[in-house]
């Protein structure tokens, strides 16, 4: 029959070709189903089953249940062979969404039972990046390390100085280090001494803050290091239960927030669509990133979490447009690639809007 182009899919192939910058993605979040199915056939004895690695649309989660998933994933990659897999999928899916830049970041694991180390882990997810290249995909990628809060100190330290060997070891794949885990266990200020440590040798740093309401003094404490950039910030500011002076940090600062609308949906962060902080920040003229935080678990595309920013807070395509080719300049690559970058938005933007 007669092929329908409606105007969904027309919105769909607009904000997919649009070029975009992904800095807040997981990697073992953002493994998509057709691979954890190749993960499935590995391991059929785990008796894993969809439902326990995504959300479904409509479906949503406590973010402690997200939390448990995260565990079932973990379950399903736990060799280097695993994770080099992962990490290709990933990057070639991202790149099919059209992100030109993305940086991933991944807690490093160790696996007793297959070899893997913490090393290995860095190591194997550098070597997929450095494969991706080689193949040709139209997609920068760098990495972050991440410390998982729910380890505690010592911890965080070894994997402090994990990120700082790679950093100084493979020619700038590694760019700085994440602080993620589930933010209602531990305390992010007996971190201190290793993301300070982190931010002295270079490292830049993003910080998931204020995830969960209550945590104004942890947050008061992340934010006088200061990060270079937030994850989340959905509890910062007044109205939600943080603190005007807070806000006043970031916004003195001038810190870009990673913001991820379904994540925050799904895991009942925040009630609604409408309700995200995105429109609080975006009226001030704050620096954001839309980003997708877990597209595999939250069943997302980075195109998709566009689209929908768009159509809740009626922008236009001009204005999203805007808010991808800025994100650039809070990327923590070299100012020669952020050029390259801005060189590509300006040579796309006749071709999507003639
Ligand atoms: C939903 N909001 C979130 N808040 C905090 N941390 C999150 C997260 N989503 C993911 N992670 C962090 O990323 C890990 C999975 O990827 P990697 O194994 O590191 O690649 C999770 O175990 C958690 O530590
Ligand atoms: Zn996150």
């Amino acid at each position: 029959g007669p092929t329908i182009i409606t105007m969904e899919n027309e919105a769909d192939l607009f904000y997919r070709q649009m070029p975009k910058v992904e800095l807040h993605a997981h990697l073992n979040g953002s493994v998509s189903f057709s691979t954890i199915e190749k993960l499935m056939a590995r391991k059929p004895h785990l008796n894993i089953e969809h439902n326990m690695t995504a959300i479904l649309s409509g479906q949503k989660r406590t973010l402690d249940e997200c939390f448990q998933v995260f565990k079932v994933i973990h379950q399903l990659i736990d060799t280097e062979e695993d994770i080099l897999m992962v990490a290709k999928d990933v990057i070639r899916e991202f790149a099919e969404d059209g992100v030109k830049y993305l940086e991933l970041r991944t807690t490093p694991r160790e696996d007793k039972n297959t070899g893997m180390t913490k090393r290995s882990y860095v190591q194997t997810v550098i070597e997929a990046i450095r494969q991706c290249k080689n193949e040709g995909l139209d997609i920068e990628v760098r990495l972050l390390v991440s410390v998982d809060r729910r380890h505690g100190v010592e911890v965080a330290m070894k994997t402090v100085k994990l990120a700082e060997d790679f950093m100084r070891s493979t020619d700038g794949f590694v760019v700085g280090l994440d602080l993620s885990g589930d933010p209602t266990v531990g305390h992010g200020g007996d971190l201190l001494p290793a993301l300070q440590k982190a931010k002295n040798c270079g490292l830049k740093l993003s910080l998931h803050l204020s995830e969960v309401p209550s945590q104004v003094d942890e947050s008061e404490l992340l934010l006088n290091i200061p990060p270079d950039r937030i994850g989340h910030g959905t509890f910062l500011h007044p109205e939600v239960g943080g603190a005007q002076s807070l806000v006043d940090k970031v916004m003195k600062n001038n810190t870009p927030l990673e913001l991820c609308l379904t994540s925050n949906v799904k895991g009942q962060t925040v009630s609604s669509y409408s309700n995200h902080h995105l429109l609080y920040w975006y009226q001030k003229g704050h620096p954001i990133v839309i980003c997708t935080d877990d597209r595999g678990v939250f069943c997302t595309e980075l195109s998709k979490e566009y689209q929908l920013a768009a159509s809740t807070f009626s922008l236009s395509r001009e204005a999203m447009w805007s808010l991808s080719q800025k994100a650039i300049d809070f990327t923590f690559a070299p100012d020669s690639l952020k050029q390259q970058l801005h060189q590509k938005w300006f040579e796309l933007h006749p071709s999507l809007f003639q």
